[in-house]
């Protein structure tokens, strides 16, 4: 066991989680080729335990168990959110509100800079280059139609600008091309690929990298967030942790990894050697079989990993996976701060699991709004003018702005309000100039340009939210009946045969 709390230790948070009856040990002897990956899928297709498989089939020396859907959701109300909490450091009741807010809460104070230890728990055990060979591992196989092994599904990519003076994390898919090369999906916008470019403008040939599995809870949620370009993923998770985290440095390169992740795979990202990469089961919920992209090369020079260690894997696909509660809820999260440091009215941001993260919908303050004396046309042109422009925006393909009678974390307010307050095209301002989401199969494989255009902010807060406030009394229980009727029929329920109401 480690000494750190669950959001700065994996095996903490995996301890975290059994305590929470959230985690499935499971013995069996596991097939990594599908079986594992498949179970994982079922699991965040029902809401269920994160499996952590302790007898994969062709494990040896330490290398490896697996944990499934580190960040998926579950069905336990008031608890559903508690595998996301868990990472950093929220009661297992925290909404998804509190979660974006603690991940935002280090946005305008100094960063904290990590502490650097001489060794620690990640370098128990190693393999130096010459032995290295990823085929003699237990590598899984994600979805039947992937185009190789993606061992990286839940990692984080660390790379520093030439200059050294921002660390970038990142969670990138990758998957294994030879016997000591990964190759990844790095493209545009993405920080992985800023870096690289940068890398490649110097004339370098290779970046000094590393990938690290099982990291500290939150270092992972800060590596699946879109955090502005230079701002360092270790001392902003240090300020948000309100403590240093603790790193080590690679024994083959100068970079910092944390000192307790359960694997680190370490080398060079090339600038120039590609591979084909993909296809892969996605985000939204495809694999398209045979379609594979030109993707760079990561060659591992060492591994280093801790006794019986674990990899993390996210068998992504169709809700709800991390591709969503944490891809999509953090982007979101990213998209408010974007739209309130830029003095928007805008109060909370949500990202619905059943638009797999191409929705983002926007809770705005409309006592605020009223002030600007502005127009629907005129206020979803400026919020799409911003969001649709900055990095946090690009994965999103809709925006939704709502008032707040809206729970916009309750799909069935948030589709109210959009299928009956939105006209559709008079209510909408299109954006065709901005950049586009490529994986988005409306996109990819689609009638337009696969990565331009296709975007829209559907304002569904009707004209009167913009002059003199809501003027319609909602027709449910809540809203339709006095409180004395309510009180009495609540009384009656249960006596009346009908079932005990959720709360
Ligand atoms: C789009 C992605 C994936 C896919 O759908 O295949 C793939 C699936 C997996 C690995 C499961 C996955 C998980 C489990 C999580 C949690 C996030 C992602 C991914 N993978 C992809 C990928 O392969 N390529 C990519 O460009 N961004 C991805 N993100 C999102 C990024 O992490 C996010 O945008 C960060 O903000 C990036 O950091 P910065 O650049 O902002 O510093
Ligand atoms: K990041």
């Amino acid at each position: 066991n480690d000494p750190e709390p669950a959001h700065l230790s994996f095996r903490s948070f995996i301890n975290a989680l059994r305590e929470d009856g959230d985690l499935a040990d499971i013995d069996s002897p596991i097939d990594p080729n599908l079986q594992a990956a498949a179970i994982t899928r079922l699991v965040c297709e029902t809401d269920d335990k994160a499996p952590l498989f302790h007898n994969i089939i062709g494990a040896k020396d330490g290398l490896w168990r697996i944990l499934g859907a580190p960040g998926g959701i579950r069905k336990t109300p008031g608890h559903q959110y508690s595998r996301l909490a868990r990472h950093v450091a929220l009661p297992p009741t925290a909404s998804l509100h509190d979660i974006m807010d603690k991940m935002l809460s280090a946005t305008h104070i100094p960063p904290i800079e990590p502490e650097i230890l001489s060794t620690g728990p990640c370098k128990e055990n190693s393999i130096d280059g010459p032995d290295i060979d990823l085929w003699k591992l237990p590598l899984p196989q994600i979805h039947q139609s992937d185009g190789g092994k993606y061992v990286q599904t839940f990692g984080v990519h660390i790379l520093q600008s030439p200059d050294g003076t921002w660390t970038n994390w990142s969670i990138s898919r990758a998957m294994v091309s030879s016997k000591n090369k990964l190759v990844s999906l790095a493209a545009n916008p993405q920080h992985i690929r800023l870096i690289h470019d940068q890398w490649a403008k110097e004339g370098k040939k290779e970046i000094p990298w590393a990938l690290a599995f099982g990291v500290p809870p939150t270092a992972a949620m800060a590596a699946s967030m879109p955090l502005p370009e230079g701002i360092s993923d270790p001392g902003y998770v240090g300020a948000m942790c309100g403590e240093p985290i603790k790193m080590v440095k690679c024994d083959t390169n100068d970079i910092l990894v944390p000192a307790n992740s359960e694997i680190v795979f370490e080398g060079t990202f090339s600038v120039e050697e590609t591979a084909s990469e993909g296809p892969f089961g996605e985000m939204h919920g495809y694999t398209f079989p045979g379609k594979s992209i030109i993707g760079n090369v990561h060659t591992i020079n060492k591994i280093t990993y801790r006794n019986n260690a674990i990899l993390p894997i996210s068998s992504c696909g169709r809700m709800t996976d991390e591709t969503h509660t944490m891809l999509g809820v953090l982007a979101a999260a990213r998209i408010r701060q974007v739209c309130q440091d830029a003095g928007l009215p805008i109060i909370q941001a949500s990202c619905p699991w059943f638009a797999h993260a191409t929705w983002t919908v926007l809770k705005v303050d409309t006592t605020k709004l009223r002030a600007l004396k502005t127009t629907g046309k005129e206020f979803a042109k400026k919020v799409g003018d911003l969001v649709f422009n900055v990095k946090p925006g690009f994965a999103m393909h809709r925006l939704i702005l709502v008032g707040e009678d809206i729970d916009i974390y309750n799909d069935k307010d948030v589709l109210w309000a959009y299928t009956t307050r939105c006209r559709p095209n008079l209510d909408e301002v299109f954006f065709e100039e901005v950049l586009g989401f490529r994986l988005i199969p409306f996109m990819g494989y689609g009638n337009g340009d696969p990565i331009k255009g296709g975007k829209v902010v559907s304002d569904a807060l009707l004209p009167v939210e913009y002059t003199t406030g809501q003027n319609w009394e909602t027709c449910n229980f809540k809203n339709a009946y006095p409180k004395s009727v309510q009180d009495q029929v609540l009384k009656d329920w249960e006596s009346f045969g009908f079932a005990k109401l959720q709360e």
